[in-house]
């Protein structure tokens, strides 16, 4: 079992006598975890979101349990001199995945994503949204342990933030922790294990993290053997879950993780059957 990151009293300031932007940050993240951040403009969102993915250093303290990282920065550099197919395949190498396999990686991370029409465009030439679409694939292609998002939904159609959203719960129930900043509450609301504010350079933890789930749910009637335990995978994904017969479940699960608990359910030994899945509206009745 990887062990946990930990940030020990950390700060960053930028220069030697910048003011401090996080003081005395203490942050545990486990694998399996899903964290949001919040603060308001200027708080320091980013800043943690930098020392998560370690692409920068804490002016002070410790960090320590680095897992395999991959990160989704705020401001992508589209104009990179490489075919976004071309981009990512080398990224998956850097990943440590063959050309082959990153290659393929590359084509089915731009399929999911709604963009394997742009696969051989040079990404100086690519629309914002594409190129929000590539940034996104790079961190996802060689499946990594902890996820940094910040803000990696902006500027995505609502076909490919649904799917980012599903890539979270894939990433999340295979035991990687992902950490995200978006500026929309209804983000994989009632989904994250917990919840940070920054604010005055500290991190406090908001006090309970979306107790009643909203968002559109899905409804999974299923049957496993008489004495079946429901898959890990499964208990990890539900809002909740009601044994109506023995081995007989009903599931509320919010929409995102429905293709991660329906294939852990049919592909469970022995499977699962799904008797049923129906949608249920969101209950706060908002729109994504
Ligand atoms: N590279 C840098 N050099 C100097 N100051 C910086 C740098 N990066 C961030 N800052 C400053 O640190 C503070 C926090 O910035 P940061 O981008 O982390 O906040 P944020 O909460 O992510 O903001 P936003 O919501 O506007 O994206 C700001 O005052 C910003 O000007």
């Amino acid at each position: 079992m990887r062990p946990d990151l930990c940030l020990q009293n950390a700060g960053r300031r930028y220069g030697l006598r910048g003011p401090w932007v996080l003081r005395g940050v203490d942050l545990t993240v486990a694998p399996g975890r899903l964290i949001r951040v919040e603060g308001g403009n200027g708080s320091g969102k980013s800043t943690l979101l930098r020392l998560l993915a370690g692409i920068d250093a804490p002016s002070e303290g410790r960090m320590t349990g680095r897992p395999r990282t991959a990160y989704v920065p705020e401001r992508f550099p589209p104009a990179l001199p490489f075919t976004a197919a071309g981009y990512l395949t080398h990224l998956g190498r850097v990943h440590g995945l063959t050309r082959t396999a990153a290659a393929r990686a590359a084509g089915e991370w731009l399929e999911r994503l709604g963009a394997a029409a742009y696969a051989d465009t040079p990404m100086a030439r690519l629309s914002k949204g594409s190129s929000q679409k590539v940034a996104v694939a790079q961190a996802l292609l060689g499946e990594p342990e902890l996820l940094v998002l910040d803000e990696a939904w902006t500027g995505l159609d609502t076909e490919a933030r649904a799917e980012l959203e599903r890539a979270v719960a894939e990433r999340t129930a295979a035991g990687g922790s992902v950490v995200f900043v978006d500026h929309d509450p209804r983000r994989l609301a009632g989904l994250s294990d917990a919840t940070y504010a920054v604010r005055d350079g500290s991190l406090v933890e908001r006090a309970s993290a979306e107790p009643v789930p909203s968002g559109p749910q899905v409804i999974v009637d299923a049957q496993g053997p008489p004495d079946g335990r429901l898959p890990a995978e499964v208990h990890a994904s539900v809002s909740s879950a009601e044994e109506t017969a023995p081995g007989r479940y009903r599931l509320t699960v919010p929409a995102p993780h429905s293709d991660v608990v329906l294939r852990a359910l049919l592909t469970a030994r022995p499977p699962w059957h799904v008797a049923s899945v129906v949608q249920r509206e969101d209950p706060t009745g908002s729109r994504r």
